[in-house]
Order: structure tokens, then sequence, then C-alpha cells
């Protein structure tokens, strides 16, 4: 019976158009060569075509595969996993010796997205899930950080596609705790409701500070933020 209920609500969210993230999972996991990070970023996209999806896809996909190659980006933070898609397009172009934080707030879908890394032939030393609100993540993150990255630069790369609504308390957080390299930190904001008031309020924040911030890129679907400080006098910092 309770097999039946499963089956019935999968099928009456795919009927809905809802995002399933049991059914990406299964679909990937199934159909992919394990350990070929090209067959799994393909199967995603054939299940895109078919089936609703909450990954960025392969037109944001492709801008996340150029910032990557342009910064060789060595710590990584990534707000909102959900099925490792972006996550595994992050890990592929990073250098080996860098690493990708990655955090979502549920944790089946935390548990089934680390499984979809794993399957790509990432190692644990390359990336960590963090299965906790991005808010808790970002508040614990000197425990997250190995010996060398707590002493290091911080973050030189930061993909916000989680809730639009913690992007300004979340990016105010990773200042506050000097996360962002002074030296240089993209931001990438995933732009999924354009009349996102949460969207509105952090950009208005970047726009503001424009001592520390620089819009690189605005597009529909993603806005690209430059963020240094080491320029600043000790007064304005
Ligand atoms: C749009 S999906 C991310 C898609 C992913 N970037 C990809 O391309 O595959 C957003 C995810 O963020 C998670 N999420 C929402 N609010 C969150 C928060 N405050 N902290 C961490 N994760 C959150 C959701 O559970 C969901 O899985």
């Amino acid at each position: 019976a309770a097999l039946w209920r499963r089956a019935a609500a999968w099928l009456l969210g795919l009927l809905r158009g809802r995002v399933c993230v049991r059914s990406t999972h299964a679909f990937v996991f199934t159909n992919c060569t394990h350990g070929k990070v090209h067959s799994v970023l393909e199967t995603f996209d054939l299940y895109t075509k078919t089936h609703p999806s909450a990954s960025v896809g392969p037109q944001i996909g492709e801008l996340l595969d150029e910032v990557v190659g342009r910064l060789r980006p060595l710590l990584v933070l990534e707000l909102g996993m959900h099925c490792a898609y972006s996550s595994v397009r992050l890990l592929r172009l990073m250098p080996p010796a860098g690493r990708l934080i990655t955090v979502e707030l549920d944790p089946v879908t935390a548990d089934l997205g680390e499984e979809i890394i794993l399957v790509s032939g990432f190692k644990h030393s390359q990336f960590q899930v963090l299965a906790c609100s991005s808010a808790e993540a970002i508040s614990n993150m000197p425990s997250h950080l190995e010996p060398h990255e707590k002493t290091g630069a911080g973050f030189s790369l930061v993909l916000m596609d989680h809730d639009p609504e913690q992007y300004l308390p979340d990016l105010l957080s990773l200042e506050r705790q000097q996360l962002l390299c002074p030296s240089g930190c993209s931001l990438l904001l995933v732009k999924r409701d354009q009349r996102s008031a949460g969207l509105g309020r952090v950009l208005d924040h970047i726009r503001g500070q424009a001592d520390r911030y620089s819009v690189t890129r605005d597009l529909q679907v993603l806005t690209e933020v430059f963020y240094r400080t080491d320029g600043l006098t000790a007064r304005s910092t």
C-alpha cells in the first residue's frame, strides 16, 4: 500500500508538472555511465527535455563553465544544490586542488545530490555537502573549512541558487565573516524570478556599495558580480 501511495504521489507530481528530486535522481543514476561526468550532464539534459526540473540547465550551465574556466577557483561555495547538476558542472572545470562546498536545505535531496556527485567520479576530498540552511552553513563555515582554508583567502566563487529571500542576508553574513576572497570573488546570482523582492534587495545592496562591488554581467537568467576589498583604504573597509 505504501508503494502504491508513493507511485501515485510521483505520478500526480508528474501530471502537475512538479519537480521531483527522486525521479530526477533515479533517471540520472540509472541511465548515465557511472564515472563519466559528461554522461551525467547529458543524462540530466535528456531528463529535462521531458520532465520539469529545478536544475540550472545547459544555458546557465555554459555560463558557469565560462566563469569557472576563467577564474580557476580553489574554494567555491554553492547555495542550493538540489540534485547536483550545477555542482557537477562546477566541479568538472575546477582545478584539481580546488574544493566545492555545497549547501542543501532538504536532507533527502542532499543525500541524493551527493550520490550524483560521487557517480560523476568526484571524490570526497574535492567536495563537501552540507545538509542545512544556507544561514546555518555560513555561520558555521569555519568548522567546515580545512586547516589551510581557514588561513586562506576565502571563497573566490559563490553561486546562489537557493531562496532569493536569502540572497541578501547570506551575502551580508559572508561579508561579516570575511569569507569572500578580498582580492576578488565572483558572485553568481541565479535569477529564476526577475520580479523577486529578495533579488531586488540584494542588487540594491550591491549597487549601493560601488567601492567593493561591480556588476560584471547582467543577463536575464543570471547576474555576475565582482567583489574586491583589498584596494580599499582601512577607513572605507
Ligand atoms: C533551484 S534548486 C537548485 C538547483 C541547482 N543549483 C542545480 O542547478 O541543480 C534550489 C535548491 O535550494 C534549496 N534551498 C532552498 N532554500 C534554501 C536555503 N535557505 N538553504 C539551503 N538550500 C536551500 C532547495 O531545497 C532546492 O533544492
